[in-house]
Order: structure tokens, then C-alpha cells, then sequence
């Protein structure tokens, strides 16, 4: 990689150091969940802090669509940073303007801020100049260590790093060398696994990962949309119906690539999206219309068990199905724990990412079985696509 990193500032005490940190971590009533995020972007924090930069975290959480929302505050996220850093963490109640400032202004040498999320003003996510201008104003350097948001060309992610001196921080710079080492050259067959919630952002970077894999299984609410473009009813299941034209091409696309595609045959139905609610497994083709599919059920499970032992190489983004309310993470914990096994006998390279896949595997008790996880979702399969990603592109500029 030609991009500089934390080795290349020295002389920093006293610096005010922009660091970009991903902070968009699980969290159930108002409590982060799973950790991983900010145990990846630590090391990085606390080496600033040690050389005494003054360390300034600019982070986003959620997709606010450039207004404050009292639930989407970073504000929440500050005690699971404090106790991942084991150090005092200010915070700022804005990320720009007057309240930033003085939040800066209070910092000693070595001392940690974080501001409030970037995504409370539309700047952001137009990378604005205006508004990059007004976050520059609080830095001497940027450092983005956001590698699993570098897909993104906003303002904190690339932006900033027009107008001060950039680096990479060291989970970017660990992430790209393990994917890099992970699936640089991957063996085949390379199965693809991708499931989640984010299926309008992530649906379009299917077309090319079918290019790229031999088999892509396909879980979660991206499958439902999958299933109705088919013309089957989803009932109240998460599905995006407009999506059905895409899903279709996808679907042709894998075709025209020989890439396989798996779509769930059965599901697991409930009435209510909470814990322990009744529930029962339907074929996928018979889906109440009053119900919703919250995991796949048995059936797809044992076809995707067949597909993680049939491939060299696995790939996977999103959870099979809502696993943080039993019993819908049945399936999500099988396949895991199957990839985990085959990854343990030396059979199978696994590679996972993102936000809410990592806290599955960790739920699933076998992230550390895994070859790598990466704490990136979308940025990971963009990587996988082979799309330059903007955060990344801009350093490497430098
Ligand atoms: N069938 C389903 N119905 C509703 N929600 C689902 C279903 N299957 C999975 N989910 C939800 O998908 C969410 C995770 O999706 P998401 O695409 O955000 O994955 P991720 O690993 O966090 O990736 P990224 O880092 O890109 O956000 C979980 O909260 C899970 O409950
Ligand atoms: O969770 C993620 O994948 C990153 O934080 C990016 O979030 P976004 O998909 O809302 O841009």
C-alpha cells in the first residue's frame, strides 16, 4: 500500500488529530452490544493519545438523513468507549460550529473526544465543502482508521482528507493487508454468503460479486426480495418490492457468470418481531400473508451446510436471519459454527464482515474459528468487487 500511516507522525504532541472511527455498533436499549468495532479502532486511539496528539473521533451512527435524532446519538456510545479504551472519553455535542470547538479547546495533550455523529448534518453525506471546511477547522492531521466506512465519499470519510495531512490508521492498514492476504487470490470454489437487512445499498454490488464467486447463497431480508421478484407473496416480511427489476438481473447476471445462486426453500414465520414469538416453519412458496419470515429455516440450512463444504474459499456478509431474538439466529448460528469447524479441520478459508455479522459470530461463540473477520460489511464487499473505495483511494493519493 503507498499510503502513510501512524509510523510517518512523529512530532505530534500537542496536535489536534482527526480520527475517523466506525462507532456504528449494535446496540439494544441504549447499550452497545458488541464491542468489536471499538476494540478494532483502540489501538489507534490510544497511540495517538500515548505520542500526546490531542485526539478528536469523528464518527457516524445510523442513517439520520442530516438531522439530529435524540436515538442515533454518539452520545450513548461513550461508556463502551471509555471501557475499551480504559480512559476518560469526552464528548462533544456537535461535530461542527461553536460546541465543537470548545469541546476541542478544553483538550490537554493525550486527552480523547468524540464528537457528535456526522450524519446529524447533510454536509456529511454530500461531502460538502462547506462542511469540510467547518471539520478541518478543528485539525491540525486526519487519520481515517474506518476502513468498514470507506466505501462511503462523505465528508469525514474522504473529504477531510483534501485538506489536511492524511494517514491511515492501523485497522485500515491491518484490514486491507488481511483481506488482501485472505482473498487476494482465493481458491475455488469461492462461495459467497449474503444476507442482512441493507438490501437497497447492497443489492447493486451483487451483480458484479456473482462475477467474482462461483455460488452465492443468498439469507436475510435480501432473500425475500429475491423471492418476490420470483412472484412468490412475502407477506409482511422485510422485502423491497421495487428492487424486484434488480434482484431479476441479478439473477441473470449469476446466470450468464455460471455463478450459482441459492435462494432459501424454507422459512421460519412469526407474527411479531420479538423473542420467543410463536413461530413455524413454512415452505418459502407458502408464506402466510400475515406473517413475516424472520430466519430460513432447516431445510436451507442443510443446502447451505452443503455449499460451506463443497467451497475452498467463503465469503459472507449479513446474518441469515434476525439472530438477535431467539429463535430466529437458528440459522445463522449453524452455518457459522459449520464454516468455524471446516475452517478448524484447514478446509476452508472464511472470511466475514460487518457490523452485525461479527456480533453474530460472536454470538455463534466462533469468531476467533474464522480465518478473518473484517469489520466491514458493504466497504468489505465492495473490496470483494473489486471497487476502488473512495476512503481508500484518497490516501493512497497522498
Ligand atoms: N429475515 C429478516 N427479517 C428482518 N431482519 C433481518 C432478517 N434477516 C436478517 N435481518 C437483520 O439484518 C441485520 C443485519 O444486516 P446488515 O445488512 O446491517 O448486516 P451487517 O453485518 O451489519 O453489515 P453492515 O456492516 O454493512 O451493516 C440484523 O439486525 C438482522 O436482525
Ligand atoms: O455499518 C456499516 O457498514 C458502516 O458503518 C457504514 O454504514 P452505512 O451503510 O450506513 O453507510
Amino acid at each position: 500500500m503507498t499510503f502513510k500511516t501512524l509510523d510517518d507522525l512523529t512530532d505530534i504532541a500537542g496536535k489536534r488529530v482527526l480520527v475517523r472511527v466506525d462507532l456504528n455498533v449494535p446496540v439494544k436499549d441504549g447499550k452497545v452490544t458488541d464491542a468489536t468495532r471499538i476494540e478494532r479502532v483502540a489501538p489507534t486511539i490510544l497511540e495517538l493519545s500515548k505520542k500526546g496528539a490531542k485526539v478528536v473521533l469523528l464518527a457516524h451512527f445510523g442513517r439520520p438523513k442530516g438531522e439530529p435524532v435524540a436515538d442515533q446519538s454518539l452520545g450513548m456510545i461513550v461508556p463502551a468507549v471509555k471501557d475499551v479504551l480504559g480512559q476518560p472519553v469526552a464528548f462533544g455535542e456537535d461535530c461542527i460550529g461553536d460546541k465543537a470547538k470548545a469541546a476541542v479547546d478544553a483538550l490537554k495533550n493525550g486527552d480523547i473526544l468524540l464528537l457528535e455523529n456526522t450524519r446529524f448534518h447533510k454536509g456529511e453525506e454530500k461531502n460538502d465543502a462547506d462542511f469540510t471546511k467547518a471539520l478541518a477547522a478543528n485539525g491540525d492531521i486526519y487519520v481515517n482508521d474506518a476502513f468498514s466506512a470507506a466505501h462511503r465519499a462523505h465528508a469525514s470519510t474522504e473529504g477531510l482528507a483534501h485538506l489536511l495531512p492524511a494517514y491511515a490508521g492501523r485497522t485500515m492498514q491491518a484490514e486491507l493487508e488481511a483481506l488482501e492476504k485472505g482473498l487476494g487470490n482465493p481458491k475455488r470454489p469461492v462461495v459467497a454468503i449474503v444476507g442482512g437487512a441493507k438490501v437497497s445499498t447492497k443489492i447493486d454490488l451483487l451483480s458484479n460479486l456473482v462475477k467474482k464467486v462461483d455460488a452465492l447463497v443468498i439469507g436475510g431480508g435480501m432473500a425475500n426480495t429475491f423471492i418476490a421478484a420470483r412472484g412468490t407473496d412475502v407477506g409482511k416480511s422485510l422485502c423491497e418490492h421495487d428492487l424486484a427489476d434488480t434482484a431479476k438481473q441479478i439473477m441473470i447476471d449469476a446466470a450468464t457468470a455460471g455463478c450459482a445462486i441459492i435462494l432459501p426453500e424454507d422459512g421460519v414465520v412469526a407474527r411479531e418481531f420479538k423473542a420467543g414469538a410463536d413461530n413455524e416453519t413454512v415452505s418459502i412458496e407458502a408464506i402466510p400473508a400475515d406473517a413475516m419470515v424472520l430466519d430460513v429455516g432447516p431445510k436451507s440450512v442443510e443446502a447451505v451446510n452443503a455449499w460451506i463444504s463443497r467451497a475452498s474459499t467463503l465469503v459472507w456478509n449479513g446474518p441469515l436471519g434476525a439472530f438477535e431474538i431467539a429463535p430466529f439466529d437458528a440459522a445463522t448460528v449453524a452455518a457459522a459454527r459449520h464454516a468455524a469447524a471446516r475452517t478448524k479441520e484447514g478446509a476452508l478459508i472464511s472470511v466475514a464482515g460487518g457490523g452485525d455479522t461479527v456480533a453474530a459470530l460472536n454470538h455463534a461463540g466462533v469468531a476467533d474459528d474464522f480465518t478473518y473477520v473484517s469489520t466491514a460489511g458493504g466497504a468489505f464487499l465492495e473490496w470483494m468487487e473489486g471497487k476502488p473505495l473512495p476512503g481508500v483511494e484518497v490516501l493512497q493519493q497522498k
